[in-house]
């Protein structure tokens, strides 16, 4: 069998990605099929660490934030992050991962703060570390705290799974005719000011050299693939 392409990985889950075909909030099947994928490539003995997104539940930025502070609307939408990421390790422990959910904001009562080595010791100990709260600092992005934390635990790649397949010359939303990208380096990324993924973040994983690998969430197998090293989605690089 050959050998996982990576040992350590920091996975970007989309908050919206786990409102599935609803309108808002966390859709069971799919955090389930998340999770289930997460399983596969724990299984393989690659050490994952997530960052899960908010923005099914509260974006600061969102039209419902409209007329609020910003940092007020983005501690909401951190907060978000924290409920799924609760939902995201509770559905890890019914199919048997030991996940450890670890917050960028202090509220003890309800999960661990983060603590840099502490989340080491986990992912060493084999188990799924969530990273919750994003940074911890408004007018961030979950984006952001990815390429953060992948940096500080020393992942070898961001794993951004998400609704699109890809990096796209454009928005495959709003272009029809937008192609997508088999590989970009961060600088032209940045230059022609591609949305899948925000400056801020891409410019952190640039410096410090943390590839990123843009996948369909959907897609069955995808996270696999990109695992096993296999041409799948788009990667980012220096
Ligand atoms: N150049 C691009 N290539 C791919 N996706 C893009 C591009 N520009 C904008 N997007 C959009 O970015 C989104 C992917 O990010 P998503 O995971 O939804 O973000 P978030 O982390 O904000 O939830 C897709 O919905 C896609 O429509
Ligand atoms: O470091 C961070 C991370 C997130 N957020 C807030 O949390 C919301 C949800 O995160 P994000 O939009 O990145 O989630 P996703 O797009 O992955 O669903 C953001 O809109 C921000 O309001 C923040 O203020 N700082």
């Amino acid at each position: 069998m050959t050998k996982p392409a990576y040992q350590r990985v920091l996975l970007k889950l989309s908050g919206e990605a786990l409102m599935g075909d609803d309108q808002f909030g966390i859709n069971r099947a799919t955090i389930d099929r998340m999770v289930a994928d997460v399983a596969e490539v724990a299984k393989l003995g690659v050490q994952v660490a997530v960052v899960i997104g908010g923005g099914n539940i509260f974006r600061g930025v969102a039209p419902g934030a409209q007329g609020m502070d910003r940092a007020t609307a983005d501690y909401m939408g951190m907060l978000a992050t924290v409920m799924n990421a609760l939902a995201l390790a509770d559905s890890m422990r019914h199919v048997g991962i030991t996940a450890r959910v670890m917050s960028a904001i202090s509220i003890e009562q309800v999960v661990e703060p983060y603590v840099r080595p502490k989340a080491l010791q986990y992912l060493e100990e084999g188990k799924v570390v969530v990273f919750a709260a994003g940074t911890g600092n408004p007018f961030f992005t979950t984006d952001t705290a990815a390429a953060l934390r992948g940096a500080e635990i020393s992942a070898e790649i961001v794993l951004k799974a998400t609704k699109v397949d890809g990096v796209y010359t454009a928005d495959p939303k709003k272009d029809p005719n937008a192609t997508r990208y088999n590989s970009i380096s961060f600088d032209e990324a940045i230059a022609k000011n591609l949305q899948v993924m925000d400056a801020t973040a891409f410019a952190l994983c640039r410096d410090q050299k943390l590839p990123i690998k843009v996948f369909s969430i959907v897609k069955p197998g995808a996270m696999k693939a990109v695992i096993m090293g296999e041409d799948e989605g788009t990667l980012v690089h220096v």
